[in-house]
């Protein structure tokens, strides 16, 4: 089995308004999921659902491939989460903490207390009580609380906010380990897409309670790569020369004098002689890098585009 999250038509309204509307997202064993969306898009009402905190107005979900019933709790011995900001028992020490949470939780492993502190790199704070603690650290030991019941399924909801880059950094390692040294899967929201482009493995982007897209970071690196842009007077005329006589399909227009021709496989040079040798005014032609913002501000906007490769 490896899918470890699937949901199906997903639905949560509240009152008459839908916050999210049928969405259907997969999550596998070892696997990063990045669930980028905008404020508001509908990414802690998921979560909320798969940990069985909100009720789905519609929709299946299922974990660990058992469809999740009405009321049912077993799985959440599973699943280790950081939904909100983590709320510690401030005069006591981390692990005094942990300990709390593994005997609220019926699992109590000295070691596994141990190990969960010593993944989010807090062994040494021991004496410390919490509320000496930074923000990344209580980040950190909310995450380490998570794992130290040793979970399949890791939810983490917006955990990079407000962290420094150092943070932030040290936040990537340890998804990273988590994922690769324990196997976990981790779904991570976010609003913002530099946070978790360089960790993910695949990227849900929701938007208005809908899913708009999910793609693996693979096949996003793999059509942002390059592209040729044209800057002319006529794109008609242009669009016309590019498909009929140049066997060009794979671009887009863009405005009034714009052209993005993705993966050419003309050269550059035999691009722009073409277009001339067939009257395209031409003020400039260019090789440029799509950026990953782009490609998905531009999936926000329900870009259209000529390239199929996502
Ligand atoms: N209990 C509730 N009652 C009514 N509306 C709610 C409730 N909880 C959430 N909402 C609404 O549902 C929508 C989605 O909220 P949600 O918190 O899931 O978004 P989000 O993507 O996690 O954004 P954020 O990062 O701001 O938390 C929002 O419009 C929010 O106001």
């Amino acid at each position: 089995m490896n899918e470890i999250v699937r949901t199906h038509q997903l639905i949560k309204s509240y009152g008459t308004t839908e916050v999210v509307s049928g969405v259907n997202m997969t999550l596998r064993r070892g696997e990063i999921y990045g669930f980028l969306g905008p404020n508001g898009a509908g990414k802690s009402t998921v979560m909320k659902m798969l940990l069985g905190l909100v009720r789905p107005t519609g929709g299946e979900i299922e974990l660990f491939g058992e469809k999740l019933l009405p009321g049912a709790t077993e799985h959440l011995k599973r699943i280790g989460h950081l939904i909100e900001t983590p709320v510690f028992y401030e005069k006591l020490t981390a692990e005094q903490n942990l300990e709390l949470h593994a005997e609220y939780m019926g699992y109590y492993k000295k070691d596994a207390i141990r190990e969960a502190l010593e993944m989010v790199q807090l062994i040494g704070t021991q004496d410390k009580p919490v509320k000496q603690f930074s923000l990344g650290m209580k980040q950190r030991l909310g995450i380490a609380r998570a794992i130290s019941t040793r979970p399949e399924l890791l939810l983490l909801d917006e955990p990079i906010n407000g962290l420094d880059p150092e943070g932030i950094q040290l936040m990537r390692q340890l998804f990273r380990r988590l994922r690769d040294d324990w196997g976990i899967a981790l779904l991570i929201s976010s609003h913002l897409l530099g946070e978790i482009e360089q960790v993910a493995d695949t990227i849900g982007v929701i938007d208005g309670g809908r899913l708009l897209r999910e793609v693996s970071m693979e096949s996003v690196h793999a059509s942002t790569t390059e592209y040729v842009e044209i800057v002319t007077s006529n794109v008609n005329l242009a669009a016309f020369v590019l498909v009929d006589t140049l066997g060009v399909e794979n671009f887009k227009q863009i405005g009034d004098n714009l052209i993005r021709i993705y993966d050419p496989k003309l050269s550059q040079e035999a691009l722009t002689k073409g277009l001339i040798a067939n009257d395209v005014p031409i003020q400039s032609i260019n090789r440029k890098h799509h950026s990953l913002e782009e490609y998905f501000f531009e999936m926000l906007k329900g870009g259209e585009s000529h390239a199929s490769t996502y």
